[in-house]
């Protein structure tokens, strides 16, 4: 019997189909598999580039694009109507890599039309660094060697991405961004086979689970084809499938990777794998990460991943500090927790009647309520300090300036007066809940197999404590995915000290694929160029982050006033519905509470549906940069980008009070517009008024 695979381009061809297209779609894969080789009506074309590609009857309009992979096995490309299709066709080659053994596709009728309208480079080349040789070894076929010399610019590189081989165009991609050729190398090693058979399409296929979805029948093909525009569900790339699908991992397996790498998705998979390979009994997968409304978002994308419902059943979703919550009140009733709103005041009070201090150079200098709340959670909180004399001695790494013993017990009262206030009102915060949540985990048997962390790089040592009681030490037990270039909060975790050891199970991913290339350019240009300590305490990079779609220019709108610059917004924003941006699809991020309540009334005001949660309203959401953590928007406006307001002067501790804090606190705020910037998929819109936040690099 014939047996039909899907190709990854089949979906978004799928998806923009009439339905009733779509339906003859299935009704011919269903022939399909019912037929032998001999009953199907496969077209072979004249002028074919490849021999192995047919076309295949869909309607009187249509026909789908089809290879034949031997043995009776065709993988579906795409669905087209009846001329396109045949160029479509007649134009691809199928060839094998030549070291990873993968099924690989190229235009090659494109190849010839870009190399007849290219002159030989006059300047530099961008691989003149790169021999014949070690091209061969990152298996770049050889007749494209002549072609790659001619290339001297990104964009000229990019004129080839529809063209080249996915994986070749990978590795191009990795070498022009400034990865040296042992790193691309590095990249690949897992995946490097020895037996390559460049005339066996068959085993190439089934070795490319990122390209062709073998299916096991009509029910698995009905549940791909019912999201077709999520492709993630069915096509992970190689390295986040190699990192997802890994049998066993022999401790916590660390994955990194800047915004848009696919953690979350990788992470998802993860979890419904190890959720499979589970024993019926009443052991469970623990899928948590920072905040209740990422929690939320991850339960929907579980449910999209997986309808099973003994998948579903063995995984629980829920936010860290539910989950702490949830712990401490099986032990007590009454909880109550201290939101922001009720400590602030009371840091900044503490700040005030706290006795001023003077430095080493003797500047005197008073302490800033943020300062105390810091040190609580970084330093006291973070290595659960109980004593005066405990603090006076320990180490405050990553805190900036030190504080001579008398400081510190002057800090150390201050703090102390806050937590006593805290503890009179009967009230805690959420770190201080995951602390008395850990110490409760490690006195009772753990209830999860294992637990997978999504936003890992934001968590208290608390909430680590906490998490790592909650499972039994052993294979596979944590699998953590983390950003460090996205550490919007404070906290500086080294997780060998937490008890979690990642060492040689780290794993970096680097393919961004929700943002064009235009705005990852320019929000990369907003970190500090100097690499970062992750939670493995080794520096993380971006060398290699790339994307894989181009776009639009991010824009910069100028404006005299804020009223002006709403006004502006509003027209940007009615401009994107207008051409069909679905409002949720839109998102607006400020820095400030204050002006994101400004700009949630001036939409509204224009009749611009807002989102609400609290009303369970749908519409463009409009939230602080802190609030877009996790988020992703085809449109996205960011505003309020003023010198004055970003960096924000009440995070960032004077230059001339501590420098070191100075300069982490200004990191944290590049940080955060980082993670505001990458939230946009295909378009992003900035706008102040007044001067620049000088954050931004000049944007030409
Ligand atoms: N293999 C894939 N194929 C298609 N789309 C993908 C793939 N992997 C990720 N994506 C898409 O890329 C976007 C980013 O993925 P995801 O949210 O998992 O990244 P992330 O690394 O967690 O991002 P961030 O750290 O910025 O929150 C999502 O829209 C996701 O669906």
């Amino acid at each position: 019997m014939a047996e039909l695979a899907i190709d990854r381009g089949f979906l978004p061809a799928y998806a923009k189909l009439q339905r009733p297209v779509q339906h003859a779609v299935l009704t011919a894969i269903d022939k399909f598999s019912a037929h032998t080789h001999a009953g199907i009506h496969l077209e072979k074309l004249s002028g074919a580039r490849d021999p192995h590609v047919r076309t295949i009857r869909i309607d009187q309009f249509y026909r789908g694009v089809v290879l034949a992979l031997g043995a009776e096995r065709y993988a579906l490309l795409n669905v087209l109507p009846h001329d396109d299709a045949n160029t479509f066709a007649t134009r691809r080659r199928f060839t094998v890599n030549q070291v990873l053994g993968v099924l690989e596709v190229r235009d090659q009728a494109g190849l010839d039309e870009f190399t007849a309208s290219t002159e030989p480079s006059p300047t530099t080349g961008l691989f003149d660094d790169v021999s014949a040789a070690n091209f061969e070894r990152l298996g770049i076929d050889k007749e494209l060697v002549p072609l790659l010399r001619r290339i001297s610019t990104d964009k000229e590189l990019e004129g080839l991405s529809t063209l080249l081989p996915q994986v070749q165009y990978d590795v191009l991609t990795g070498l022009a961004s400034g990865m040296s050729v042992p790193e691309v190398w590095e990249e690949m090693a897992e995946r490097i086979v020895d037996d390559v058979n460049p005339d066996d399409l068959l085993t190439a296929a089934q070795r490319t689970p990122d390209r062709i979805a073998f299916v096991s029948g009509p029910v698995e093909l009905a549940a791909i084809l019912a999201h077709p525009f999520d492709v993630w569900r069915t096509f992970l790339h190689s390295a986040q499938r190699d990192v997802a699908y890994r049998v066993t991992y022999t401790g916590p397996a660390l994955i990194t990777g800047s915004a848009g790498t696919g953690k979350t998705v990788t992470g998802l998979h993860r979890a419904v794998f190890l959720a499979r390979r589970l024993p019926d009994d009443e052991s469970k997968v623990l899928l948590t990460t920072y905040t209740r409304s990422l929690a939320d978002a991850l339960g929907k994308q579980l449910r999209l991943l997986s309808s099973d419902p003994a998948v579903l059943r063995r995984i629980e979703v829920v936010g860290v500090d539910k989950l702490a919550h949830q712990i401490v009140a099986q032990r007590r009733k009454r909880i109550t927790v201290a939101t922001d709103s009720i400590v602030e005041p009371l840091w900044e009070e503490a700040a005030r009647t706290a006795p001023s201090q003077v430095n080493r150079a003797g500047v005197v200098s008073r302490v800033s309520p943020a300062f105390l709340k810091r040190e609580w959670e970084q330093v006291i909180l973070a290595q659960q300090l109980t004593t005066a004399e405990a603090y006076r001695d320990t180490p405050r790494k990553g805190r900036g300036a030190g504080l001579r013993a008398a400081q510190r017990d002057q800090v150390w009262a201050a703090i102390s007066g806050v937590v006593d206030k805290l503890a009179s009102m009967r009230m805690q915060t959420h770190t201080q809940l995951a602390d008395e949540a850990a110490a409760l985990a490690a006195g009772a048997p753990a209830p999860y197999r294992h637990i997978v962390v999504d936003e890992g790089q934001d968590l208290h040592p608390a909430q680590w404590r906490l998490l790592r009681a909650l499972v039994p030490a052993g294979n596979n037990d944590m699998f953590l995915l983390a950003d460090p270039h996205q550490r919007i909060y404070d906290s500086q975790v080294s997780l060998a000290r937490l008890g979690i050891p990642v060492r040689g199970r780290t794993r970096r991913l680097t393919v961004n694929y929700r943002t064009t290339h235009e705005i990852l350019d320019l929000s990369v240009k907003v970190l500090d160029p100097h690499a970062v300590v992750g939670l493995d305490d080794a520096p993380d990079s971006l060398t290699g982050y790339r994307s894989i779609t181009r776009g639009s220019r991010p824009e910069l709108s100028t404006h005299r006033d804020q009223n002006d610059e709403l006004e502006s917004l509003i027209e940007r924003v009615g401009t994107w519905l207008d051409q069909g941006v679905e409002p949720h699809a839109i998102g607006v991020a400020a820095r400030t509470g204050k002006l994101v309540k400004a700009i949630r009334t001036t939409l509204a005001g224009a009749y611009i549906p807002v989102a609400d949660d609290n009303q369970g309203t749908d519409g463009v959401r409009v939230t602080t940069m802190h609030g877009m953590k996790g988020l992703e928007f085809r449109c996205l406006a960011v505003v309020g980008l003023d010198a004055g307001a970003l960096p924000a002067a009440n995070a960032v501790t004077s230059a001339a009070d501590d420098p070191l804090a100075y300069r982490q606190d200004l990191q944290r705020e590049r940080c955060l517009l980082f993670v505001a910037l990458t939230r946009a998929r295909d378009v992003l819109y900035l706008s102040h008024s007044g001067k620049p936040t000088n954050l931004l690099p000049a944007l030409t």
